[in-house]
């Protein structure tokens, strides 16, 4: 959970929290009897990308939407750097970016045409559109299709206009559900750099995403969800300090298995393809210590890599916690 402190007219507000970037402090959301979001605390700070984790139904949409003042809170507050959308509205939405985890309406008019429509709806300067439109979708890979309607660009093309949708009016906050879903590997690596890039212009970028493999690589920091509660924040370097899961799979694996035992480290033996087995291990200092003693005594290890991601390792532990 997000640290808090206590401010001077007795509020609360989630540590760090400045004017930039975007807060949520308290908010809570119900449909009938589900209680989607419950009194959950959020920050994404200016010039970094934070990903929201959580397993399915944990609140992660409904927080996006009242984050993105697509949705009203019951309770609580947004604030998008130091507005409240209740009293800023045109403000609050020129500032934000939101790409939705599928396209949605509009499917029957063209790449061009839907860029052109958001541009003219957030009322940039006419005669800078067309240029704005046709730079946004060389930056997306969608030049050669500009001109097709959106419904027959495949789910990754979809995604990649919706992507630049999102960035057409150049807001300082981005709110991405699922951006990665349905993009082919090299897409994702494209993303990846594209939402870097996009932090490093001072941008707010939060992403919600499933694949924990990948979010190491993308995000600075990570709020944890479940059942409607924010449970953790972690930033990345804070997972990787807390150690990876590595896989080690030997030719012999009943030789593997009594050197880690008589070495006295706790390892787990693992379902799949090839035999293997996994341990946790701090650093890569020891993943090396550990793979030069594992040859030297002559455990003929066939593979030795790390098995998930950091944040990954975090999400798996509260999972555990969960059950
Ligand atoms: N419009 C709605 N009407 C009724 N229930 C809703 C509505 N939107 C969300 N919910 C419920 O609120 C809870 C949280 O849903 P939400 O879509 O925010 O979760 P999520 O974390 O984004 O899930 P996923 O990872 O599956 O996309 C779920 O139990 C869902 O069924």
């Amino acid at each position: 959970m997000t640290a808090n402190r206590d401010e001077p007219d007795g509020s609360r507000q989630p540590a760090g929290v400045g004017t930039g970037g975007i807060t949520a402090t308290a908010v809570s959301r119900s449909f009938g009897q589900v209680h989607a979001v419950e009194h959950m605390d959020f920050h994404a700070p200016a010039g970094k990308v934070t990903a929201l984790i959580g397993p399915n139904g944990a609140g992660k949409t409904t927080l996006l939407l009242m984050l993105a003042s697509l949705l009203a809170p019951d309770s609580g507050t947004v604030t998008v750097e130091g507005l409240d959308p209740q009293h800023h509205r045109a403000e609050v939405r020129r500032r934000i970016g939101w790409m939705p985890d599928t396209l949605g309406v509009w499917e029957s008019l063209t790449a061009r045409e839907i860029l052109t429509q958001m541009a003219r709806f957030y009322r940039l300067p006419k005669a800078g559109i067309p240029t704005r439109v046709t730079d946004m979708l060389d930056r997306v890979r969608l030049g050669d299709l500009a001109d097709q309607p959106a419904r027959v660009l495949s789910r990754g093309q979809q995604q990649r206009l919706s992507l630049a949708r999102a960035l057409i009016h150049d807001p300082s906050v981005l709110l991405l559900d699922e951006p990665a879903s349905g993009l082919d590997p090299g897409s994702r690596v494209e993303l990846r750099v594209m939402l870097r890039q996009l932090a490093a212009e001072g941008k707010a970028v939060v992403v919600s995403s499933h694949v924990l493999s990948e979010l190491d690589e993308i995000a600075d920091a990570a709020v944890f969800v479940d059942r409607g509660r924010s449970i953790r924040h972690q930033t990345t370097d804070e997972a990787a300090a807390a150690g990876r899961r590595y896989a080690i799979s030997a030719t012999d694996g009943a030789a593997l298995a009594a050197k880690l035992n008589e070495l006295g480290l706790t390892f787990r033996v693992e379902d799949g393809r090839r035999p293997a087995v996994s341990l946790l291990l701090m650093n890569d200092d020891d993943a090396a210590r550990l793979l030069r003693d594992l040859v030297l005594a002559g455990v003929p290890v066939s593979s030795f890599a790390p098995a998930s991601g950091a944040l990954e390792e975090t999400y798996m532990n509260l999972e555990g916690e969960r059950r």
